[in-house]
């Protein structure tokens, strides 16, 4: 496919630092417009720091280096965070003036038609979960930053929130950036995974068409550090 080099995400020599912890070290990570990149590291490697500074949600943290998104970024986190005094399609909508239509639509095509008017409180975690993609995905960002968005739900639901996820950027286009501890997770969906550790990039692999998922399992466990078999 070829790239417009103009519409590349690119973080350039990221570094956060926690006191005297580099938790990030010069960092380069390139995303092409509409990739499906899943970041994998062990607990602590600094995914969600590395997450948090894409989004520019890092406040005062320690650091330099740059992050180029052109356009909107949109974020999902492991908790839905929506706002409990806001109906479902006011929760969706905030903050966009005259997107009420869009907001229904987008409730429609993650499977809520008909629950707009309900209250936060009344929907299930995965139920709130597909309320976040709505209200991330109707503002039709460039970037979906999603930090273990389906952690919290159960394997069922996790499933079918897979399905819908691919079906989601199937038809939005977005680049996404999923942090996720799960490598199966990482491989059912991403079209490169990365696997994150001492601040930098320290391996990836593409899900290219015909390769052997197994090998690239393997590969992604050692890299994780996880070996014995
Ligand atoms: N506000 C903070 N102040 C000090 N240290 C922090 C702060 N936020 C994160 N850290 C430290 O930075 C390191 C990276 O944290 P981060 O949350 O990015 O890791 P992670 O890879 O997302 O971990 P996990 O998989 O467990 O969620 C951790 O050691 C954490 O303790």
């Amino acid at each position: 496919m070829a790239t417009d080099v103009g519409e590349l995400i690119r973080v350039q020599a990221l570094t956060r630092r926690y006191g005297s912890r580099t938790i990030l070290d010069r960092l380069d990570l390139e995303i092409a417009p509409g990739e499906f990149v899943a970041l994998l590291g062990q607990s602590g490697s600094g995914k969600s720091t590395l997450l948090r500074a894409m989004a520019g949600l890092d406040g005062d943290v320690a650091g330099d280096g740059s992050v180029e998104v052109p356009g909107q970024v949109s974020v999902v986190f492991q908790d839905a965070r929506l706002l409990p005094w806001q109906r479902v399609l006011d929760n969706v909508v905030l903050g966009l003036d005259g997107a009420a239509e869009r907001g229904r639509e987008s409730l429609s095509e993650v499977g809520l038609a008909g629950r707009e008017r309900a209250w936060p409180n009344e929907l299930s975690g995965g139920e709130q979960q597909r309320v976040a993609l709505a209200r991330s995905l109707v503002r039709e960002p460039r970037l979906l930053l999603a930090d273990e968005p389906f952690g919290a739900l159960d394997a069922l639901t996790r499933l079918k929130m897979h399905a819908l996820l691919r079906r989601l950027v199937e038809q939005h286009r977005p680049a996404v950036l999923l942090v996720t501890h799960d490598v199966d997770e990482a491989i059912a969906l991403a079209d490169r995974v990365l696997v994150l550790d001492h601040g930098r990039i320290a391996a990836e692999q593409r899900l290219d068409a015909g390769r052997d998922t197994t090998e690239i399992r393997a590969a992604l466990l050692r890299a994780l550090g996880v070996t014995g078999e």
